[in-house]
C-alpha cells in the first residue's frame, strides 16, 4: 500500500484535526474545549493524512523530555491526538503519518517517543513498546488507616481553581523528573488538564516541616444519591505527586482523612508505590488493575543507548532490529560508560519494540529471553545483559498526555 500525502497543517486547520480526533474517539467535541486544549496543538508538530484531497487522519506531538536510567533527561516527543476518520481507516493512513513524524521526531533531534495507546495491538509495528506499567487501586476508607510508623509529616492544605493554577506545575517542577520515566509537562499541558477537570476537583497541597511546597493531590468525589442507591461517595484520585515518600504518605493520611467518603479509587500509580506499607492492614489497598502505562519508541538507537547508565557486567554485543527505521538496525557492543556500534557477531538479537521495554528497566532481559522476545546467540550474554540494563528502582510515569 503506497504512503497517503502527510504534511504539517496550518495553523487555521488544527481547530478540524482536533474535532477529526475527538470522533475517533467516539467523544463529543465541544467549542468551549478547544481555547483550553489549543496550546496542545504546537506549529509544525500537528501532522494530517489526505485521502484524495481530503483530511483523513491526524496526529500530534508536545515538546516534552523524560528521565531515563542514571538520571539523564532527554528531549522527546509526546504523541497523542491520533485519529483516522472511521470512514477512512485501514488505508495506510496511520502508518503514512507514523512515518513522517518519527521522520520530523529524528530531525529535530529528539532521541525518543512516547504515547499511551488506546490499544495494545496498534503501535509496536512502529517501533514502539510497553516500557512503564501503572497500577489503580481502591481502599475501603473506614478500614484503612496509616500505621503510626509512616513517614507523614508536614501539613496538607486545599487551594482553589486559581491557586491550584499557579502552584501544581511549580510543585511538579520543584520535585522534578526525580523518578525514572518522569516526563515534563508543558504549560499548554497544564492548561488542558486542569481545564478537564470537573467543577467538583478539589487540588491539595502538602507542605514540609519548613513550609516549602512539596506534593499535591487532584480529587474529585463521585456521590451516589442515597435515596435510590448505596450513597457511596468513591473519591477518584486523579493525579498525586510528591518530592519525598512523607509527602506522598502525607497526602494520603489527608484523603482517608476526607469525611464522608467511603471509598477511594487512585489511577495512574506507580506500581511499587508504598501504600501496603503504610497501611495497619495492607489488604485495604485491593489492587485493581496493573497495565501498560507508556510506551517508548527508540528513535535514534545510538543516542538513546548512550545516554543511560548500565549496571556492572561483561560488555554485550545487542543486535538491534529495526524495520521502520532501518537506521538503527545494527550490532551494539554495550558496556557501563561506553555504547557503540560494532561489527562484532551479535550474542543477544531484540527488535527495536523490545528494546523500548527494557530501556527504562521495567523488565529483564532474561524475562524477554523466556518470552521469545530475545533471541540468544551466545547463552552466557544473558546474566550479563540482565545485570547492564537492570535499574534500582522500578520507571513511573505518572502523566497522561
Ligand atoms: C497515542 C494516541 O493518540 S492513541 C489513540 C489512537 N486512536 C484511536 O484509537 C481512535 C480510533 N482508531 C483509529 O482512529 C484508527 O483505527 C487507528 C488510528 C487506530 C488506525 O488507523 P488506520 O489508518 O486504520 O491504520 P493503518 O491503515 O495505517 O494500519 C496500519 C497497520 O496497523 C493495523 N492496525 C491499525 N489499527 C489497528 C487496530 N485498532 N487493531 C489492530 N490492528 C490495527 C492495520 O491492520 C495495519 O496493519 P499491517 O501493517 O499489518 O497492514
Amino acid at each position: 500500500m503506497d504512503d497517503l500525502d502527510v504534511r504539517p497543517l496550518a495553523d487555521s486547520e488544527h481547530r478540524r484535526a482536533r474535532s477529526l480526533f475527538m470522533r475517533s474517539l467516539h467523544r463529543p467535541d465541544a467549542d468551549d474545549q478547544w481555547e483550553s486544549v489549543a496550546g496542545r496543538y504546537e506549529p509544525g508538530r500537528v501532522l494530517g493524512a489526505f485521502d484524495e484531497g481530503e483530511l483523513a487522519g491526524t496526529t500530534i506531538s508536545l515538546a516534552s523530555s523524560i528521565a531515563v536510567p542514571g538520571g539523564a533527561v532527554l528531549p522527546s516527543a509526546a504523541v497523542t491526538g491520533v485519529g483516522v476518520r472511521a470512514d477512512r481507516t485501514r488505508r495506510g493512513a496511520l502508518r503514512s503519518l507514523m512515518r513522517r513524524q518519527l521522520a520530523d521526531v529524528r530531525e529535530r533531534g529528539e532521541p525518543l517517543a512516547m504515547l499511551h495507546a488506546s490499544e495494545a495491538v496498534i503501535y509496536e509495528r512502529f517501533g514502539y513498546g510497553v516500557a512503564t506499567r501503572s497500577r489503580t487501586v481502591s481502599l475501603d476508607r473506614f478500614r484503612s488507616v496509616l500505621r503510626p510508623e509512616a513517614p507523614t509529616g508536614g501539613r496538607v492544605r486545599m487551594v482553589d481553581a486559581e491557586s491550584a493554577a499557579k502552584l501544581l506545575p511549580e510543585i511538579y517542577r520543584r520535585i522534578g523528573l526525580c523518578r525514572t520515566g518522569m516526563i515534563s509537562r508543558s504549560d499548554g499541558w497544564w492548561t488542558s488538564w486542569l481545564a478537564a477537570l470537573r467543577d467538583n476537583t478539589v487540588a491539595a497541597v502538602h507542605s514540609d516541616d519548613d513550609g516549602v511546597d512539596d506534593g499535591f493531590v487532584l480529587y474529585e468525589a463521585k456521590v451516589n444519591d442515597h435515596r435510590f442507591d448505596d450513597g457511596v461517595i468513591t473519591l477518584q484520585v486523579l493525579d498525586l505527586h510528591g518530592a519525598e515518600p512523607a509527602a506522598v504518605a502525607g497526602l494520603w493520611g489527608f484523603l482517608l482523612g476526607l469525611d464522608l467518603s467511603n471509598r477511594i479509587v487512585a489511577i495512574n500509580r506507580p506500581v511499587d508505590e508504598l501504600l501496603e506499607w503504610w497501611l495497619t492492614d495492607r489488604r485495604q489497598c485491593r489492587v485493581t488493575s496493573v497495565g501498560d502505562d507508556l510506551w517508548l519508541r527508540l528513535v535514534d538507537v545510538p543516542a538513546a543507548l548512550s545516554a543511560r547508565t548500565y549496571g556492572q557486567a561483561d560488555p554485550v554485543v545487542l543486535e538491534v532490529r529495526d524495520a521502520f527505521l532501518p537506521e538503527n538496525s545494527g550490532q551494539y557492543r554495550i558496556a557501563p560508560g561506553e555504547v557503540r556500534l560494532c561489527g562484532d557477531r551479535p550474542q543477544l538479537s531484540i527488535g527495536v519494540d523490545a528494546l523500548a521495554s527494557l530501556y527504562l528497566g521495567d523488565v529483564a532481559v532474561s524475562d524477554l529471553v523466556a518470552a521469545g522476545r530475545v533471541a540468544v546467540h551466545d547463552p552466557s550474554a544473558v546474566a550479563a545483559a540482565d545485570r547492564l540494563f537492570a535499574t534500582a528502582e522500578t520507571p513511573w510515569c505518572g502523566t497522561s498526555f
